[in-house]
């Protein structure tokens, strides 16, 4: 057993916060939106909104990898104390997940390939079964495929009714992911659309199709995050939840010193949802084990 840790591990998962401490782990991040006003009618006074966050972090870093430890303390916020994630916290994490065996073989196969560190985390992806599963969504909608691993692990999460359109531009990973539905057995829930995000959403809108989706996951091209929110907006029923994937970009977001086109894009996105009324929203911390991130 190992020792106790000096904080329970919900609290990092309610709140958001950068360690840049850990040396072998990077951060990622997703916002929840969720959907507070019918289509077409925007009051502001009918919204809900809801934000956890922690301000005026005391950097406490240790040099130490074996265990949590505090990276901050928070004055402003209730004395919160915020622990970082360890590659031993993590895999304990890791070791906690139920990732159904089809999704195991998939990842194991994409650990070879280009871009492998793009794939969501197994822990990410329960996550977004388990939100699949609380909606009781039938309609959903992914933004970056990839070989798959998020959209099977919506799709194996969905009722035999359910539906998830899955978008990706690019032709070879899809065909992996295309083997792993099948394998499966999900084929049949899963539109595969071939091209550019923003054109399929827009197309799925001229198609009538709005308001008539529960769920949508977004994991595609960083920059074009607030035409992809515009976009599901419309689509999104009243009630319906959108997840962001990178909205910390490993860190960058909060470091005034980093401005590149990505990294500006995404706070400007962060910032806007933070006053868009028309949402309920929450951003959280996750965490990807990757050699090939900060
Ligand atoms: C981070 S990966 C997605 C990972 C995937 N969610 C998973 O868990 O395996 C991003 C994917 O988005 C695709 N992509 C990037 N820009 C796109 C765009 N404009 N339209 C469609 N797909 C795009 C990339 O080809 C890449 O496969």
């Amino acid at each position: 057993m190992h020792s106790a840790p000096p904080l329970s591990l919900p609290r990092m998962a309610t709140s958001f916060t950068i360690s840049r401490c850990s040396a072998s782990a990077c951060q990622r991040a997703v916002v929840f939106l969720s959907r507070t006003q019918r289509c077409h009618s925007f009051s502001p006074r009918t919204a809900k909104f809801r934000f956890l966050k922690l301000n005026h972090l005391t950097r406490n870093c240790s040099s130490s990898p074996k265990a949590p430890f505090i990276v901050a303390d928070d004055e402003k916020y209730g004395n919160k104390q915020v622990i970082s994630i360890t590659p031993r916290l993590y895999d304990y994490i890791l070791g906690n997940v139920r990732e159904p065996q089809i999704l195991r073989q998939l990842r194991e196969e994409t650990a070879n390939m280009r871009g492998s560190q793009m794939q969501v985390s197994p822990d990410q992806a329960q996550l977004l079964a388990m939100l699949v599963q609380i909606l009781g969504a039938e309609r959903c909608i992914e933004l970056g495929v990839y070989t798959g691993y998020s959209s099977l692990a919506i799709a194996l999460a969905l009722p035999e009714s359910g539906c998830l359109v899955a978008c990706e531009r690019d032709a070879r990973s899809l065909e992996v992911a295309k083997k792993y539905y099948a394998l499966a057995g999900v084929s049949d829930k899963i539109i595969v659309k071939h091209g550019l995000a923003a054109d399929a959403l827009k197309s799925m809108i001229l198609n009538g199709e709005a308001c008539s989706y529960d769920f949508a996951f977004v994991d595609a091209e960083k920059k074009m995050n607030q035409e992809y929110f515009e976009l599901l907006l419309q689509l999104v029923r009243v009630g319906g939840v959108i997840v962001i994937d990178n909205v910390l970009w490993h860190g960058k977001v909060a470091d005034p010193l980093v401005n590149d086109a990505k990294t500006v894009s995404i706070r400007n996105f962060n910032r806007s949802l933070m006053e868009d009324n028309r949402v309920s929203i929450s951003m959280m911390l996750k965490m990807l084990a990757s050699e090939t991130c900060l």
